[in-house]
């Protein structure tokens, strides 16, 4: 090598610095005082009840009356507490003041049984309601999501809002046991301070001066943690897509052969750090909360019990009063205390419900909203006028006035360079994108008006990027379709797709399950896997199938094959293929050439080819190749 200098190569570059702070988030927190928390946790708890109700309302019933029969408990507890202190302060021989106290004892007894036998119940309640709490709101989330316009996911912070909504749905599990604690303390605290006021009306605000302090820690405690998750949030999402992506098999050839082992783990290792780094930022700023909070209880608490120590002292309370006073005071300090750390717990999980319900409301408002009424016959015909199509934040749109149509027996080949507009074309086409102007119709209707589902009855597509479905070989085919008794029509699609051989030699059959990563079965090949997904679709038996790329892993044997049973059994559909191989456009009727989001040429695979004009260029640098 003579005096060339190699260019000095620098290290990988640490994580992009990454925040949840799309156009639509906003941090309930940001500005929320303490009071308006706290107006909150009834708002919380009636939803909680809300949600409740829905699922099982016996049990629901059952939780409330529990709840009632353990502060009814306490209550009597405490009033026992005061007859049987009376008798055995009283004077007398104690043989005979505990024969007098007897009675109080045994009633003090049931209610501490009656009082756990409620608090089993209770958690048998919780314990009814919770799991289908959960999946209700775990699936809610999956089919709002699922039901979202697909334009509304490419939206500026959508992701990380989804993010946010499932922290929802974690917390959702906890919600009902948060709730019923918060009410049985607020029951036995009521009926404790209710005795402590009988007992002497100084008690009662002192000790109320000696939890507070903690309450407004506790709240404040739960601020602080929400803020960490909030600026966390968008670091977790995309780590969670890299672990998932790191750690997949499917990428694990990729991941080793192109040496990228180290930086995906120093990246996951960095990105996580970061998450680590904001969290232990705020520990300091909780420790003062708690430490000041608990100082503060602490100095109100000792003048609770000095008070008490005063009245006793001075005879202002009689020695029973006083001693039951002392676990009056515990009982409702004990209760305070609950009320306070599951209040919290509320309020915590309150910002995080409000994140899953502003999703919630974000999906419903992004579902499709277009029409109800379908086509009332077979598709004939799909015709773009002027249609236009502009990505979320992208400068020039992907499709820029396109005018087409494709008719019932047509094969319409869509060529162009990568980043031309063809897939975001047959979204156009299949009506999973609206056009921003321009229309696209189906049988002279515009497909703005209809109801998307129906029209998607009558559509199949092999996108770029297909799913793997870890299920067997029959529900890869036949997934979300009516089944037939007999397998027939499974059949007739892999073979169709040349599939047949390949799924008779595997273990079950059709049963075989795909899904070696996960629970056993086999693995396809990559192209075998292209074949499936085309099964899928031609098992539809749709008015229009779209196949985009759909042969790009296939060997050139295997793709002419497909090709040429499409066109067979196409002949009642309409059928656009978009594809990179130009020889294969030979099968279509006509071919369009996309440039920049326009079509640039128009004709069949004869006229472009001799045309001199883009395909031409494409196809003679495929033949040099
Ligand atoms: N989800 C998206 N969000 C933003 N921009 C997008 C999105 N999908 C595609 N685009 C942009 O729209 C333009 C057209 O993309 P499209 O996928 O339709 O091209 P294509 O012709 O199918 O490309 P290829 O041959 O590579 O599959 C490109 O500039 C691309 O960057």
């Amino acid at each position: 090598m003579t005096g060339t200098a190699t260019p000095r190569r620098l290290p990988p570059p640490p994580p992009a610095e990454l925040r949840y702070g799309g156009r639509y988030a906003k941090n309930p927190l940001a500005e929320a005082t303490f009071w308006a928390m706290c107006r909150r946790l009834p708002s919380v708890l009636r939803q909680t009840a809300r949600m409740a109700w829905a699922v099982d309302r016996r049990a629901v019933l059952l939780l409330l009356v529990c709840q009632l029969a353990i502060g009814g408990a306490a209550a009597l507890q405490l009033t026992s507490t005061a007859e049987a202190m009376r008798s055995i302060l009283a004077g007398g021989e104690v043989a005979d003041r505990v024969r007098e106290a007897l009675p109080a004892l045994v009633v003090i007894a049931l209610a501490a049984a009656a009082g756990r036998v409620a608090s089993a119940l209770s958690s048998y309640a919780d314990g009814r309601i919770t799991p289908p709490l959960t999946t209700e709101a775990d699936s809610g989330l999956v089919e709002a999501v699922c039901r979202m316009e697909a334009a509304a996911r490419d939206e500026d912070g959508c992701a990380d809002r989804e993010e946010a909504a499932e922290m929802g749905v974690v917390r959702s599990h906890l919600m009902v046991q948060d709730a019923t604690r918060l009410t049985a303390a607020g029951i036995r605290m009521a009926t404790a301070s209710g005795v402590l006021t009988v007992l002497h009306p100084l008690m009662l605000p002192l000790l109320l001066l000696a939890v507070v302090p903690a309450g407004v820690g506790a709240l404040l405690h739960a601020k602080v943690t929400y803020e960490t998750h909030y600026a966390n949030v968008a670091d977790r999402n995309v780590r969670q897509k890299m672990r998932s992506w790191a750690t997949s098999r499917k990428f694990a050839d990729e991941i080793r052969a192109n040496g990228m082992t180290g930086y995906l783990v120093f990246w996951y290792r960095t990105v996580s750090e970061r998450i680590d780094e904001r969290t232990l930022a705020a520990a300091p700023r909780m420790l003062r909360i708690t430490l000041v909070s608990a100082a503060i209880g602490g100095v109100f608490l000792l003048l609770t019990w000095t008070a008490l120590a005063g009245l006793a002292i001075t005879g202002r309370i009689e020695a029973a009063i006083a001693a039951t006073a002392v676990v009056a005071v515990q009982t409702t300090l004990a209760a305070l205390n609950q009320l306070v750390v599951y209040g919290a717990a509320m309020f915590h999980s309150a910002l995080y419900l409000a994140d899953m319900d502003g999703f919630l409301a974000h999906a419903a408002a992004r579902a499709p909203d277009r029409g109800t009424s379908g086509l009332t016959g077979p598709l004939e015909e799909v015709v773009l006028e002027e249609a236009v199509y502009h990505y979320p934040g992208k400068e020039f749109p992907a499709v820029a006035g396109v005018s087409l149509t494709v008719r019932r027996g047509e094969i319409l080949a869509v060529v162009g360079e990568n980043g031309s507009g063809k897939s975001t074309l047959t979204r156009l086409l299949t009506a999973i994108f609206l056009t921003e102007k321009g229309r696209v119709n189906w049988n002279g209707q515009d497909v703005a008006g209809l109801d998307p589902h129906k029209l998607w009855d009558m559509s199949g597509l092999v996108p770029q990027n297909f799913a793997q479905w870890p299920l067997s070989v029959r529900d890869n085919v036949t997934l979300g379709q009516p089944r037939e008794e007999t397998d027939d029509l499974v059949w007739r699609a892999l073979e169709a797709v040349g599939l047949r051989d390949a799924i008779d030699e595997l273990p079950d059959g059709l049963d075989t399950l795909l899904a070696r990563e996960h629970w056993g079965g086999t693995e396809l090949s990559g192209g075998q896997w292209q074949r499936l997904a085309c099964a899928r679709a031609l098992y539809r038996g749709a008015g229009l199938l779209i196949l985009d790329e759909p042969t790009s892993q296939l060997d050139a044997r295997g793709e002419h094959i497909i090709l040429e049973r499409i066109k067979e059994i196409g002949g009642g559909c309409i059928t656009v293929v978009v594809t990179h191989r130009l020889e294969n456009t030979k099968v279509a009727d006509r071919i369009v050439v996309m440039e920049q989001g326009r079509i640039s040429e128009h004709g069949t695979y004869d006229e472009l080819a001799a045309g001199g004009g883009l395909f031409a260029e494409l196809l003679a640098l495929s033949h040099d190749r």
